[in-house]
């Protein structure tokens, strides 16, 4: 089966992936997904007609990533405008499809926020829909800036911090063009290093229970040539008691006011590792990752999701194959699982915040309000 994707060849430049797009044929607007939950063994789009259908793509990862959420979630407003569902339900589902990415609830407020105003100012429906998806497109134009501008000041930092050229990093979990409307946040900054040529390797984690790194950032390293390695999570320690990582690269999914940082389960670890043996901590995230309303780590909620994800090996393609349910148990039937999707690393494992803006550190650095403030005007209260 894995030949259906073969390994491009190093500096490989492939075309985008067409991870979300909005159509209009002639049954009505529809959001099309490439869903994230059959790579990567199949490229299989998944079109949503109606926010049930978007929320249960949500709430499954076929679509997932902090930035992309709030992408899809904007989009996911403007799909309920222009065919005529009750907009006001279409936020509450997808403000609440997933509790962790702050992203998700800000791309919604902002389509929200547009069909209102035009609706307030006498546009009809039709009028107010085509406002919401003007947001909607606009968030994802300007995410995909974002990315760009992020793997700039990312691989500079790299450049300042690992003198010398070739970067071996590890990364955690998935951040590349499969979670944002350009190439990503961290895997964009390691894909600038390998452009630059001064990528020695990339490390994988492979991510359990659901494997983002095995099956998406492996997936996206292969298409695009990098030199990259896949390990399991627990094989991190001994590649740093190696002298193996020169940086780590991780993304987020929200980034409270104090520098606290959620990301999938595992960050947290690795961010002990690194303070440990001296090597460089580095999130990269979009200023929309970042919630000055949530003061700290503490406040964050952190999403709980089924124990079956770690009480069973599952793949569409298994439950494609038939047999009762789509997961091979590798724990007796009924055992209890604890599976937090996301944890939270202090500021002061930080070393550097990287966002659209610049990098910061989030203890010296001046802070992380300080940072936004300059990006998004946003108020601090
Ligand atoms: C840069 S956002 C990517 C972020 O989202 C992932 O979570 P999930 O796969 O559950 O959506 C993970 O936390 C990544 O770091």
């Amino acid at each position: 089966m894995a030949d259906q994707f073969v390994q491009n060849p190093v500096g490989a430049e492939p075309p985008m992936l067409p991870v979300l797009r909005w159509d209009e044929p002639p049954e009505g607007p529809v959001l099309v997904l490439l869903d994230q939950t059959r790579l990567p063994i199949e490229e299989v789009e998944l079109v949503c007609t109606d926010v049930p259908a978007l929320v249960r793509a949500i709430q499954t990862l076929a679509v997932r990533g902090a930035p992309l959420l709030g992408i899809a979630g904007a989009y996911g407003v403007a799909l309920a405008a222009v065919r005529g569902y009750d907009v006001e339900e279409a936020v509450g589902l997808l403000e609440q499809a997933r509790p962790t990415a702050v992203n998700l609830g800000y791309g919604v407020r902002q389509a929200a926020a547009a069909y209102r105003a035009a609706a307030e100012k006498g546009a009809d429906a039709e009028q107010a829909g085509q406002a919401a998806l003007a947001a909607a497109r606009g968030l994802h134009e300007e995410d995909a800036a974002a990315s760009a501008r992020m793997a700039e000041h990312g691989l500079v930092l790299l450049d300042e911090l690992l003198p010398g050229g070739g970067h071996r990093i590890l990364t955690h979990c998935n951040t590349g063009a499969l979670v944002s409307g350009g190439e990503g946040t961290a895997f964009a900054v390691s894909l600038a290093a390998h452009r630059a040529g001064r990528l020695r390797r990339l490390w994988v984690d492979e991510t359990r229970p659901l494997l983002q790194g095995a099956r998406l950032t492996a997936y996206e390293a292969a298409r695009c040539g990098m030199p990259y390695t896949l390990l399991t999570d627990n094989a991190a320690g001994s590649l740093f008691a190696a002298g193996e990582v020169d940086a780590v690269l991780i993304g987020a999914d929200r980034i409270a006011a104090d520098g606290s940082v959620a990301n999938k389960v595992g960050s947290y670890p690795l961010a002990v590792l690194a303070k440990y043996h001296h090597v460089p901590f580095i999130v990269v995230a979009p200023t929309t990752t970042v919630d000055l309303s949530t003061p700290d780590g503490a406040s964050i909620e952190v999403e709980q999701r089924p124990g079956q994800e770690v009480t069973e090996v599952t793949s569409p393609q298994m439950a494609a194959a038939g047999g009762g349910g789509s997961g091979l148990p590798v724990a007796p039937l009924g055992t209890q699982a604890y599976n937090p999707a996301f944890d939270v690393t202090p500021p002061d494992l930080v070393t550097a915040i990287v966002t659209e803006q610049g990098a910061l550190s989030p203890v010296t650095g001046g802070g992380i309000a300080d940072l936004c403030v300059r990006s998004r005007q946003v108020t601090i209260s």
